[in-house]
């Protein structure tokens, strides 16, 4: 019978089937034969294109080309130039479009706007060419409001200091500025360009948690920022995944942190309503006193949160909030905290005499004389009903929820062994900085040491390297509060600090009493160094020295800027090296000093303000064009904070991260292959424009129709000034619609009038549809890729073993190609 015949129903078996011959042989050049060639054809619109200015002179010889009419590609949102002479949206957001030019009319230097990064509360971050580095740029271009404006000079000079007092070498993770000038009455910010955050990174691996080996490597650089802030006593106030950024142009990957624009000096935590909601202290929502701990916290938190791929405590509400905490922690805040805070009440009832704490505990029986209140009791309190979110973690406590996470699939016994190890250690690492007591959390100095971080075994729970005692250099630096520079008040960097303290502080890794023998307070840029930190983080500045006589004028709309002036009889015996090091190396400079000036910096006119700043006689051409295209933005998680500016405009962006909702599906957490997020990606590609003719801002070269319709300045300004825009905002909850003066006061209104985080609150392309559908790419994730990228596949097998990272070629599907 032949092979593959009908008769056995066309099936060819391999033992009995032979191959008749070659099919394919070795290709040999004939002599006569055609030479083969290959054609590379440009893109259709390419070919359609090409010369067509031309062209078409050639059909209709009175054809003109008019560069002034090309269609302008918007990336504000609205477009409609109806402030700042038809230059700024409705809310004060300069309209940009690609091709813009940014001039700092100081040194001519010119921005070429490429793309929008993102916006936030305090303008729009726009990836912009720099035509003289030859480089992009990220440039933040602020709202044209007077409190944003000079809320923006203290994150240029918290920023400044930091980058080039105390950390020279870029070796702490924050992130570079480079120089900043006005520009349309918009102060604009340069900064070193960098990539995705950290929110985003967890996105698109379908809310997964990364793998333990990069939590390890991010949480050791974050602590190298953190490190850097404590000892210059400035507390970011913000910390959270959207604020810590990628920055792939280094090879392995790093991560730096950013918004600096809620930032402030220890000495001056003037704002009581500061950090995003979920990653909110229990002091700053109970109203207490808050040191450097609070970015501690936040950083927990975030932490947690790369682990598990969901925010630890995803709180609806305040009160949401603490009863995670509380829940999850299996504590509550210690009664030296709750007999002192503002809020206290609101969230919990007294059932016991407070008159016996000693040194922040309770010592009858060590039973707490503060109960939480229950929803019902808060409700009948409150006059209304706590929001409440859903529940995502099938486990109650941290414990239970990080040892209980699904392994990735197929990791051998050997590999789960040694990640539950790794896991433990994890959970005492948490345990130390989702901490309530404040002085009892861990400072960035002792975490750093933890196993967790340095990759040792873990055996035992960590008892922290005690910290150092904290010496108030920071009294040392005499502040010069120019009377232009209003920013420096609102920093903390004013002499003022009449505020100060009004709650005693308990000793702890963060803020330790020592008495002030100084007749009059000065504010602060110094630090409250530690002498461990030359061995901890490596470079991180500090001084044990005593109090020395050594002055800081720091004026950043200066010429001289910041200025360290040693007094007669100075003495800074007793200093680290590094801080010795420090003042060697600025007594050199212009007057002692940093200054934002010096260098790539550019004075400011003193006490300016955007009003100040006239606009060229002529504006630009405005049309109502199609609606701006919106970048990857920080969606950033119920911002609705503090800052001096209360974050108003973060309204705009709430909910529109509501991909915790995920599912709702409380089993989310325990099988996470199972869940269906479906990652929106906005395309952040750079227009393919051609760089012809670009509008260019804040050059006098400017020659533009003037728009009839724009409105002046001047009546723009009138009226309610910020809050008007503020309620122009489509979607913003009246209670958020608050300028600075009464941030405190609507202090969680916010929450009560915005819905529990849903993924279609924030997420324009998100629908429950796409939610439901099959994912099957749990191989797709982003830390296989990422790992590679950071060569991490060598790392420490210890610490090397991911959930979820497979090797798979199914992972080059992910959209991050800067980490290849
Ligand atoms: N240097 C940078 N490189 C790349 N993207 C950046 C950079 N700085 C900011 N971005 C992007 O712009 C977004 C907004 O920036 P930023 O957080 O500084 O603004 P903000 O107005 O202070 O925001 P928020 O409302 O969160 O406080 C960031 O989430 C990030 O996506």
């Amino acid at each position: 019978m032949d092979e593959g015949s009908p008769s056995n129903g066309g099936q060819v078996f391999g033992a009995s089937w032979r191959p008749k011959g070659f099919s394919f042989g070795p290709y040999l050049v004939q002599k006569d034969a055609p030479s083969l060639r290959v054609v590379v054809r440009k893109p259709l619109v390419v070919r359609l294109t090409k010369d067509i200015v031309e062209t078409y002179q050639i059909c209709n010889p009175l054809f003109k080309y008019s560069e002034e009419l090309n269609p302008k590609r918007y990336l504000t949102s609205p477009s409609v130039g109806v402030l700042n002479d038809g230059y700024d949206n409705v809310n004060s957001d300069l309209i940009l479009a690609v091709n813009l030019v940014l001039v700092n009319a100081e040194t001519q230097r010119r921005y070429i706007v490429k793309d929008l990064l993102g916006h936030g509360t305090f303008g729009q971050v726009a990836k912009c060419w720099d035509a003289e580095m030859n480089s992009f740029v990220a440039v933040k271009i602020i709202k044209n409001q007077p409190a944003y404006y000079q809320q923006a000079l203290v994150e240029v000079s918290i920023l400044t200091t930091l980058n080039k007092k105390y950390d020279r070498e870029d070796k702490h993770h924050i992130v570079r500025i480079y120089e900043y000038f006005v520009c349309q009455r918009h102060l604009c910010i340069c900064f070193e360009l960098l990539d995705s955050n950290l929110y985003e990174l967890i996105k698109i691996n379908h809310f997964r948690g990364l793998s333990l080996s990069i939590v390890q490597l991010f949480s050791k650089q974050i602590l190298r920022g953190l490190s850097l802030l404590k000892d210059a006593g400035i507390i970011h106030c913000d910390l959270k995944p959207e604020n810590i950024l990628l920055c792939t142009s280094v090879k392995p990957a790093e991560i730096k942190i950013i918004d600096f624009g809620s930032a402030c000096t220890e000495d001056r935590t003037v704002y009581s309503y500061i950090q995003s909601r979920y990653y909110r202290s229990p002091e700053v929502l109970l109203g207490y006193q808050y040191t450097t701990a609070i970015d501690m916290w936040s950083f927990g938190c975030i932490v947690a949160e790369l682990f598990l791929g969901l925010p630890l405590f995803p709180g609806a509400s305040e009160f949401d909030l603490l009863r995670r905490m509380i829940r999850i922690l299996g504590a509550q805040p210690p009664d030296y905290v709750l007999k002192e805070a503002k809020n206290t009440s609101k969230f919990f009832k007294c059932i016991g005499s407070v008159h016996n704490i000693e040194n922040g505990e309770v010592s009858i029986g060590g039973r707490s004389a503060y109960q939480a209140l229950t929803e019902i009791e808060y409700e009948a309190r409150e006059l209304k009903k706590p929001l409440i979110g859903k529940e995502y973690f099938h486990h109650k406590h941290l414990e239970e929820i990080v040892t209980n996470y699904p392994y990735r699939k197929n990791l051998s016994m050997e590999d789960i062994s040694k990640e539950s190890q790794i896991r433990l250690a994890l959970v005492d690492f948490l345990k130390g900085l989702v901490e309530f007591d404040p002085a009892k959390r861990w400072s960035p100095f002792q975490a750093s040491r933890h196993p967790f971080v340095t990759g040792e075994p873990f055996t035992c729970p960590y008892q922290p390297p005690p910290e150092t005692p904290r010496v108030p250099v920071a009294q040392n630096f005499k502040v010069d509060h120019h009377p232009g520079a209003g920013h420096w008040f609102a920093a903390g960097l004013s002499p003022n600090i009449s505020g100060r303290s009004k709650f005693s502080m308990h000793n702890s890794p963060h803020f330790q009493v020592v008495p002030y023998g100084y007749g009059n307070s000065y504010g602060s840029v110094g630090s409250y160094g530690s002498y461990n930190d030359g061995t901890g983080l490596g470079s991180s500045y500090g001084s044990y020295g005593d109090g020395g006589n050594t002055f800081a004028y720091f004026s950043p709309v200066g010429p001289s800027g910041m200025n360290l002036h040693a007094q007669s009889g100075v003495s800074v015996r007793g200093s680290s090296p590094d801080a010795r090091k420090m003042f060697i190396q600025y007594s050199q400079g212009n007057g002692l000093g940093v200054s934002p000036s010096a260098g790539m910096f550019v004075p400011l006119p003193l006490g300016t303000s955007p009003s100040q700043f006239t606009p060229p006689s002529s504006y630009g051409q405005v049309s109502s064009g199609s609606p701006g295209h919106y970048g990857p933005t920080s969606p950033a998680r119920s911002s609705c904070h503090g800052s001096p500016l209360g974050k108003m405009t973060a309204a705009t962006h709430y909910n529109r991260r509501k991909n915790w909702g995920y599912s709702g599906n409380p089993q989310s957490q325990e099988s996470p292959s199972s869940q269906h997020w479906q990652g929106q990606f906005i395309d952040g590609a750079s227009s393919g424009q051609a760089e012809w003719n670009p509008q260019v801002l804040g050059s006098a070269s400017l020659h533009l129709p003037s728009n009839p319709s724009a409105t002046s300045s001047k009546q723009q300004r009138g009226g309610s000034g910020i809050a008007a825009s503020y309620s122009a905002m489509p979607n913003m909850p009246s209670s958020l619609t608050r300028g600075p003066a009464i941030a405190e006061a609507a202090h969680d209104k916010p929450e009560t009038s915005l819905s529990v985080p849903d993924p279609g609150d924030w997420d324009p392309n998100y629908s429950d549809e796409q939610l439901l559908q099959e994912d099957g790419s749990d191989e797709s994730n982003i830390t296989t890729e990422f790992s590679k990228a950071m060569h991490l596949s060598s790392a420490d097998s210890s610490v090397g073993v991911g959930r979820f990272n497979r090797t798979s070629s199914a992972s080059s599907n992910i959209p991050i190609q800067s980490f290849a």
